[in-house]
């Protein structure tokens, strides 16, 4: 899609008005793949299925796209340069989308077993993980560099995938799970310094409602966001579903871009076991519940980030589009 002519700040208004005012974000993708079996205990992680089984990243997109997901995040948050051609990265999610359209236009999803056909518009987001993702070890979830760490150091770490995904085929840039502000500014100088034609969506994560997970306010970071204009909307993810209200307010203090939330399913991720352990009392149910909290405090992307799954996107388009079905 580009940015060609149109207008940073139309790119998602455009968007959100032709999806019916809200958005449906996907859900989990890596722990999805591991969910059909695959191990992602791997340096590559999700990115690790786009060699091994790309069939299987193309279905579970599918299986997003199916479930009402406007937007699909690509499996490139742990991918590194080396093993891939310039275009896989985003390929397998744009394939998908293809698939997806092919089919709503044939009238009939040959393995959904569905006559019913729902046919919405679709964006294909890069995703792009943080440096500490790159560790493999979890430790996006402390989130911080300690001192030695330089701007510099991270637009290096970035810039050439950061090249590659911008001319990948997708729609836009996806920053996920961004852990501290030195990263968001990264991000916003690389974004001006490489021309990137394409817009971008920067999404914080937090463990307490106030700060972002390396202790830096949200605010500061959602500031950060908003003074980039190719950024389209300003959110958060992998964070537990109960403090996503709070944050919305917070990010709307400082900003008036759209707001993106796509939470964990609010299990905790053991970075030593590397196993997600289940947090008494949130349920599925309790997710869904919340969306139209999220809705009134004003955001307008909404998916699922770790350990949901199509069933969570399904119940979130239900919730926002009142289907009955
Ligand atoms: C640790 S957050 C991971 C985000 C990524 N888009 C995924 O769902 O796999
Ligand atoms: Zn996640």
């Amino acid at each position: 899609m580009g940015l060609e002519g149109v207008e940073p700040s139309s790119f998602m208004a455009d968007f959100l008005a032709g999806c019916g005012g809200y958005a449906v974000v996907d859900g989990g993708l890596a722990t999805e793949l591991e969910r059909h079996g695959q191990d992602l205990n791997d340096p590559l992680w999700s990115a690790k299925c786009l060699i091994s089984f790309p069939q299987l990243v193309r279905r579970v997109h599918l299986d997003y796209l199916e479930a009402g997901a406007n937007v699909i995040i690509s499996a490139s948050y742990q991918a590194t340069i080396q093993g891939f051609e310039a275009k896989g990265l985003s390929k397998i999610a744009c394939e998908a989308r293809e698939i997806y359209l092919q089919r709503c236009a044939k009238g009939y999803w040959d393995f959904f077993d569905s006559p019913k056909i729902d046919r919405h518009p679709v964006l294909v987001a890069a995703s792009v993980g943080s440096y500490v993702a790159y560790l493999a070890d979890g430790s996006e979830y402390s989130g911080n560099y300690g001192a030695s760490m330089t701007l510099e150091t991270l637009k290096e770490f970035h810039r050439r995938r950061l090249q590659i995904l911008a001319n990948s085929g997708a729609d836009l840039i996806a920053f996920e799970t961004i852990p501290n502000k030195l990263e968001a500014q990264a991000y916003v100088e690389l974004l001006k310094e490489e021309n990137i034609d394409i817009p971008a969506w920067f999404s914080f994560s937090s463990t307490d409602g106030t700060n972002v997970v390396s202790g830096d306010p949200i605010i500061e970071c959602a500031n950060i966001a908003d003074s980039c204009s190719q950024v389209v909307a300003v959110g958060i993810n992998c964070t537990p579903p109960r403090l996503i209200h709070g944050l919305i307010l917070s990010i709307r203090k400082v900003t008036n871009k759209p707001v993106i939330i796509y939470p964990n399913s609010g299990e905790t991720y053991n970075g030593e076991t590397k196993q997600w352990e289940k947090t008494r009392g949130e349920t599925e149910e309790d997710f869904v519940s919340y969306v139209g909290k999220w809705r009134d405090a004003g955001a307008c992307l909404f998916g699922g980030c770790c350990r949901t799954t199509p069933n969570t996107i399904r119940a979130i388009s239900r919730v926002l589009f009142d289907k009955s079905s």
